[in-house]
């Protein structure tokens, strides 16, 4: 027996789509802000290359060259803090030189000669060039003093100058910002006013989405600084109309697109095709008995074997419908094996067994393999066959001599065979007599058409004439009348079954049947 798969409700299976979605169109928001900065990076990367080159450029022209002209030891005086002064103006990121003797800076370009010498902080950094950073290092500035960035190489130190180190962008959705590393710490910051990402060197990883905001880019191509690049996603979108237009239809066609595709899976998992497939099994296949009258004793002389099949939903669908889609699965045989185990459980249960004779449906080309066969003989000992009638509708003959053989194994056996809703199909002696089987069972139309005088009459008169020739017992099938039933018994007919009598009834309620409970 299959498993049953797993059958996803609709709204199930929907989420499953939009989340599926959502992991695609999610990447395609990532293309598009990477696209729309993309334009803009090389540029950007190029000023604060510069402004950086700058910045060095300041320290080399300035600090080096003031340390070639001037050496260590020497008193602040006019000519010293004249050419400090010179520098500092030519200068366009520091600001501030200053002059250390024995760790204290005695004069600085904008207050001259201090008057209280000011003590040089322990260096936060020593790089390879012995230029030291410290910073914290207070500054003298006007009346007061301040905290900054100071890069000291030989007895010259130098602030930095943050107000030339912070600026706006031209492109208000980008942002930026320049890190000076020394040994993996950062030095000096400068870039775009208000953009501090608090951990730039957290974003190794190249780029990372929606940090504080930002879409960050990370580049540490240039040895001891980091630029980081920040797109704000909001003031993107909101600059940039093309792109919510597009991103939009995307959307919406993506969704659509999911959503019509998750509706399409739920039809075909529901489809009737794949839930006969998976559905033969003992929850969804029952098996229901109508009772077939002896019309000489009145008696119930067995009982034909109908199956119900209700899909995933607990709905009853026909049992002519699922039958056929059984057909087109090919799974005949594993629906025959399932009513035959269902009947062989429930006669043993019910101490029915060899009790009634039971008819079971069968496919004529199961009969024709031999496959019937071997499904009883792992399933019932070879004593009970002879209570079993295999029914076979002439209508689904494919191949005579095959069918012929199978049904002379059968026999041979002990089993009775009968061909079904006879006088729908080839209904030709020939044939019937090819078979050699045992009783014929008039289809229901022919039945119903007897009543009165009619061509039905005459072709049930007909068929119970062929069947008397031929030594088959006879069943008229699709008794609801009283007067169907008096026809049927007049032309000889030896048993009866409709609803005049009982419809299919479960196992529990075969069990107590009675004809006179009717
Ligand atoms: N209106 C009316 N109907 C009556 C009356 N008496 C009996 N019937 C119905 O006629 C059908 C008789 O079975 P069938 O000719 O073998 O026709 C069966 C048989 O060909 C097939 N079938 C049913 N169960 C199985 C099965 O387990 N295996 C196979 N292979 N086919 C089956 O499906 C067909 C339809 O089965 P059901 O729907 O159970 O319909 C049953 C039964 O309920 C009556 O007085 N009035």
């Amino acid at each position: 027996m299959r498993k049953t798969p797993i059958y996803l409700k609709k709204y199930q299976l929907l989420i499953v789509m939009w989340v599926l979605a959502s992991f695609l169109f999610f990447p395609l928001v990532f293309i598009v802000l990477d696209n729309g900065w993309g334009n803009h990076k090389h540029t950007l990367i190029e000023q604060l290359d510069s402004l950086s080159d700058g910045f060095n450029h300041d320290i080399e022209i300035s600090l080096v060259a003031l340390n070639s002209m001037y050496p260590k030891g020497l008193d602040c005086n006019e000519k010293l803090i004249h050419q400090m002064k010179k520098f500092d103006y030519h200068a366009k990121f520091l600001t501030t030189i200053g002059y250390v003797r024995d760790g204290n800076i005695t004069c600085t370009s904008d207050s001259g000669k201090l008057q209280t010498p000011m003590k040089v902080e322990p260096a936060s950094w020593v790089t390879a060039d012995d230029v030291t950073v410290t910073l914290q290092q207070p500054i003298p500035l006007f009346d007061g003093e301040e905290k900054g960035i100071t890069v000291q190489a030989g007895p010259f130190i130098a602030f930095l100058d943050y107000q030339q180190a912070q600026s706006r962008p031209a492109i208000p959705w980008l942002k930026y910002r320049t890190f000076g590393l020394v040994d993996g710490k950062i030095t000096y910051n400068y870039g775009t006013i208000e953009y501090k990402p608090e951990h730039p060197f957290e974003l190794v990883t190249g780029k990372r989405w929606f940090e504080d905001g930002y879409w960050n880019y990370l580049d540490c191509t240039r040895p001891s600084e980091c630029k980081v690049i920040g797109v704000n996603v909001l003031s993107y979108f909101k600059t940039e109309p093309a792109a919510v237009i597009f991103l939009s239809s995307f959307f919406v066609i993506f969704f659509w697109l999911f959503t019509q595709l998750g509706l399409r899976l739920h039809q075909s998992m529901y489809s009737l095709s794949r839930q006969v497939f998976y559905g033969i099994n003992g929850k969804q296949l029952q098996v229901r008995y109508q009772p077939i009258i002896d019309l000489d004793t009145q008696q119930m002389a067995g009982a034909e074997a109908l199956c119900r099949w209700k899909t995933i939903n607990g709905r009853y669908i026909s049992t002519c419908q699922f039958v056929q889609q059984v057909e087109k699965n090919n799974q005949t045989i594993e629906l025959t094996e399932a009513v035959i185990k269902t009947v062989i459980k429930d006669l043993t249960e019910n101490g029915l067994l060899g009790r009634y004779r039971i008819s079971i449906n069968a496919f004529p080309d199961d009969i024709a393999s031999g496959r019937i066969l071997q499904v009883f003989k792992q399933h019932l000992s070879l004593c009970h066959f002879s209570t079993f009638t295999i029914e076979l509708t002439e209508q689904k003959i494919n191949d005579l001599p095959a069918l012929s053989e199978g049904v002379r194994q059968l026999r041979t056996l002990g089993f009775k065979v009968a061909i079904d809703d006879f006088g729908t199909g080839f209904s030709n002696f020939d044939g019937l007599r090819e078979l050699k089987i045992d009783a014929l069972k008039i289809d229901k139309s022919f039945i119903w058409q007897a009543e009165q005088e009619s061509l039905g009459q005459k072709l049930v008169e007909h068929i119970v004439s062929i069947a008397k020739v031929l030594k088959l017992a006879i069943v008229a099938e699709g008794v609801e009348t009283s007067e169907q039933l008096n026809f049927v018994s007049s032309l000889g007919v030896d048993y009866s079954q409709g609803f005049y009598h009982s419809r299919p009834v479960d196992i529990k309620a075969l069990a107590k049947w009675s004809p006179t409970k009717q």
